[in-house]
């Protein structure tokens, strides 16, 4: 069990670039948690400071009872495991299967638990055709697969997602969709940085949203994208279903395609 806090943390960069102000979440083992909010907006740098890459200028970040500062980052990150943005900042072996096994093998797991993860990383990943493949040779939104595999197989408690949307098509979607349900399965904590608002919509109910260093609102998605005051501080697009929606003069709330369906029906049948 691995519960996270940060508690009125900030920090700022070595050339005095403010990114986070007096933020503070709470986030309990096994909850699945959306991080959205416009570029810049300190996303990467709070999930950063989740794994120990970052240590707080003021505040405290903790991990279980660890308090970040007392650990390296090499310990941090055994439970709080972090696939980057860009995932050319994290391959450095020359086929799929190594890059996916150094993880467990680099945690001392004895070679059958080693194995066993990184067989089912790449296959929760859809990955396993290519395991003697160069990295390099794949396009990026399977080179962010390989990436997610190699964490996901270090079976660490707390798993961050920084957007894994970005370049995925349908497919990749739904591969991501599945993994975060087998993970929530699992127990696992995730948190996930996008700025694809249906991905949201889809398979998150708890929200985070943040705007210029800051936090502006911890909630459930069918709150957010109606919140005029949200949506206009932090500059975010709802999902198409909720613009759609809101035009029509629907209550609050719909987010789903069948949710407008159903409003739409009721409208024509008048109950
Ligand atoms: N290494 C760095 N040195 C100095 N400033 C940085 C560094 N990394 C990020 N910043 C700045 O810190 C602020 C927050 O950046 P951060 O990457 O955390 O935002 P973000 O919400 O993740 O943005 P994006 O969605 O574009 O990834 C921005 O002003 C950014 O320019």
């Amino acid at each position: 069990m691995t519960d996270l806090l940060l508690d009125k943390v900030s920090f700022s960069y070595p050339d005095g670039t403010k990114a986070l102000e007096d933020f503070s979440l709470s986030v309990r083992t096994g909850e699945r948690v959306a991080i959205v909010g416009q570029n810049g907006a300190g996303k990467t740098t709070a999930v950063k400071l989740m794994n120990g890459l970052l240590k707080p200028t003021s505040g405290t970040v903790l991990v279980g009872d660890w308090d970040t500062r007392r650990y390296s980052t090499a310990q941090v990150s055994k439970k709080v495991g972090y696939v980057f943005q860009n995932p050319d900042d994290q391959i450095f072996h020359n086929d799929v299967e190594s890059e996916v096994r150094f993880g467990p093998k680099n945690m001392k797991f004895d070679v059958k638990r080693v194995d066993e993860l990184t067989r089912w990383a790449m296959d929760i990943c859809g990955i396993a055709g290519f395991a003697e493949e160069n990295p390099y040779n794949l396009p990026y939104s399977e080179r962010k697969f390989v990436t997610i595999a190699s964490v996901l197989a270090m079976d660490s408690d707390i798993i961050i997602l920084d957007e894994p949307t970005a370049g995925q098509d349908k497919i990749g979607l739904k591969i991501l969709g599945h993994l975060l349900d087998t993970l929530e399965q699992k127990g696992k904590t995730v948190i996930t940085i996008t700025h694809d608002m249906e991905f949201v919509t889809d398979y998150f109910q708890r929200i985070i949203v943040m705007a210029t260093r800051q936090l502006v609102a911890d909630d459930q998605a069918n709150k957010i994208f109606y919140d005029a005051e949200i949506l206009e501080k932090s500059m975010l697009k709802p999902p198409a279903v909720a613009q759609m929606a809101k035009m029509l003069d629907f209550p609050d709330g719909i987010l789903s395609k069948q949710q407008l369906i159903n409003a739409i029906l009721q409208q024509r049948t008048g109950h």
